[in-house]
């Protein structure tokens, strides 16, 4: 049987405001601000689940979770990609890979990567060396650069 393989691309922005709690890749990253949404706000995990429910056909994260919904106020996303994840393996999906790029002026990311792909990699069923997340500024240009948000690009690969 040759294998079917398809990509979906994610992307999410949140506003950072005062008085939330900045999480990202399910990790609580101490910071003086934190991202405006109705759920928890998970930009990166929202985009990986935008990324999988895009490369299946399977729409995306407002469709499946309606942030008109009280029950996904202050949502846990990564209960949310589960959920996801679910619909796609029960239609034969696994995750190749998962490349990730979080787009924050500030703070750094990367000392708190590998927390984020311990997370992403028990969520998608996959080994750690599948996924990857980069931080990456804005080198101080636009709402990102002026530190107003946090955003988030996804890239993966399913196989069947
Ligand atoms: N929020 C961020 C942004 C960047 N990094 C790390 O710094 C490197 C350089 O970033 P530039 O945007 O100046 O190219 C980048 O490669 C990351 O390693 C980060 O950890 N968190
Ligand atoms: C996750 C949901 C649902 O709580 O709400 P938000 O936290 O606002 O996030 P968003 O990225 O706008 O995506 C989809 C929503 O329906």
């Amino acid at each position: 049987m040759i294998p079917e393989f398809r990509v979906g691309q994610g992307f999410d922005v949140h506003a950072l405001v005062e008085g939330r709690p900045l999480i990202l890749g399910g990790v609580h990253i101490p910071h003086t601000h934190g991202l405006h949404g109705h759920s928890d706000a998970d930009a990166l995990l929202h985009a990986i689940t935008d990324a999988i429910l895009g490369a299946t056909g399977m729409g995306d994260i407002g469709r499946l979770f309606p942030d008109t919904d009280p029950c996904y106020q202050g949502a846990d996303s990564r209960v949310l990609l589960r959920a996801a994840f679910d619909k796609v393996k029960a239609a034969g999906w696994k995750v190749v890979n998962v490349d990730a790029t979080i787009h924050a002026q500030a703070p750094k990311i990367m000392p708190y990567a590998p927390a984020m792909v311990h997370h992403i990699a028990q969520d998608l069923a996959i080994a750690e060396d599948c996924v990857n997340v980069k931080g990456k500024t804005n080198e101080h240009l636009g709402f990102l650069g002026r530190k107003e948000g946090i955003a988030a690009t996804v890239v993966v690969l399913l196989m069947r």
